[in-house]
């Protein structure tokens, strides 16, 4: 995954203000003090890419059904047609090369408030960059990138920005490893925002029983499995500033959050992602408040527990989409070699 190849000279959305201050927190104010690293600036990037994740499976979620369904065709021509007033991120035909590699030729996609989206496809087809370039870190050649029906060019500043939070959350969780589990999470409301650090500290607290953490803001990350770095960084992705006026509706992406778990962790993770959206309940059980969010995985259970609408990314450009039970039983041909294992993955264990 492409998460370490962030060029450095990127302006990342939702990052610190740029003016270099930084408040220290009552815990390790020599940490922040500390030269950044390179490793430090790409996680510094990273950090004000909002994150998702999961608590225990929403009580309304029923797993896909095998039945057969649309086409993209059917589906595009009948969103073309709707109300276009809920659609917060669009990807119009977009292009990326790096060199003489064409990366994405001519990528197009709309998400919607409330949608879990997956954007699945070969490796190295794209689906990390398509993610860079929806957050606003790497810039397209060619193409529009529309937030809330603004044309975005280029990369994105916090102004921009404005109306919309993206966050992202890379494969690595990107956790500074010289600072707490509280410092980390609190990180851009200790830098940025006028919260009282023992407000600050309180959120923190809430922020990570939200995502199934309890009493570990005193470690490091080095003390925390590859599960629970994967949790922090999503309770990082999902604090918010109280104090502000407006709260906007954000929009979380995933850079495949289950990659490197094992089974159990993975559901855990793939479960805190379906909480932390509206449609779920986090943690704690209170509505989770992420408008939407954008997965990318290889993993047959992530796509199963945490994602409703695929993509279906291939040679550059997404050459199939449609609601996941659907992905089994399309005709497309391009669909249809990967298809034998989706086709057992989502139908009846009975039927397998
Ligand atoms: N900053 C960059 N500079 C040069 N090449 C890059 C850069 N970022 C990505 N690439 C190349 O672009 C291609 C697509 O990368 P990307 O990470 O988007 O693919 P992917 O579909 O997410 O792959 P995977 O599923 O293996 O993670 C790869 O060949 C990668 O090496």
């Amino acid at each position: 995954m492409a998460s370490s190849a962030v060029p450095v000279s990127y302006t990342p959305p939702h990052i610190c203000n740029g003016n270099g201050s930084r408040r220290s927190s009552s815990t390790t104010t020599s940490n922040f003090l500390r030269p950044l690293s390179i490793d430090d600036e790409n996680a510094a990037r990273k950090r004000r890419v909002a994150c998702a994740c999961v608590a225990p499976p929403p009580h309304d979620f029923t797993p896909p059904k095998f039945t057969g369904g649309h086409k993209m065709e059917h589906l595009s021509a009948e969103k073309d047609l709707e109300d276009e007033s809920d659609v917060l991120i669009e990807c119009r035909d977009i292009y990326k090369s790096f060199g003489e590699k064409h990366i994405l030729r001519g990528v197009s996609f709309k998400i919607r408030h409330g949608e879990a989206v997956g954007i699945i496809g070969p490796s190295g087809t794209g689906k990390s960059t398509i993610l860079k370039i929806m957050a606003g870190l790497l810039a397209p050649d060619k193409g529009e990138v529309l937030i809330r029906g603004r044309r975005r060019h280029g990369l994105i500043s916090d102004e921009e920005i404005s109306g919309l939070r993206i966050g992202l959350v890379f494969q690595s969780a990107a956790l500074f490893d010289s600072l707490t589990v509280r410092e980390n999470v609190g990180f851009l409301l200790y830098e940025n925002s006028t919260m009282p650090e023992d407000q600050i500290a309180e959120l923190v607290t809430e922020t990570l029983a939200a995502v199934g953490l309890k009493g570990v803001e005193d470690r490091l990350p080095s003390e925390l499995s590859g599960g629970m770095k994967k949790r922090v960084a999503l309770a990082r992705s999902i604090i918010f500033d109280t104090m502000k006026d407006t709260i906007e509706p954000e929009v979380l992406l995933y850079d495949e959050p289950t990659a490197g778990l094992d089974p159990i962790a993975s559901t855990v993770v793939e479960d805190l992602i379906r909480s932390v959206h509206m449609k779920g309940e986090d943690a704690l059980g209170k509505p989770g408040k992420i408008s939407s969010y954008v997965v990318v995985t290889h993993q047959h259970s992530t796509i199963r527990r945490a994602v409703d609408r695929l993509l279906f990314l291939y040679e550059g450009k997404v050459v199939w989409q449609g609601m996941t039970h659907e992905f089994s039983s399309s005709t497309n041909p391009i669909v249809q070699q990967v298809n034998f294992s989706f086709c057992i993955l989502f139908m009846p264990l009975t039927q397998r």
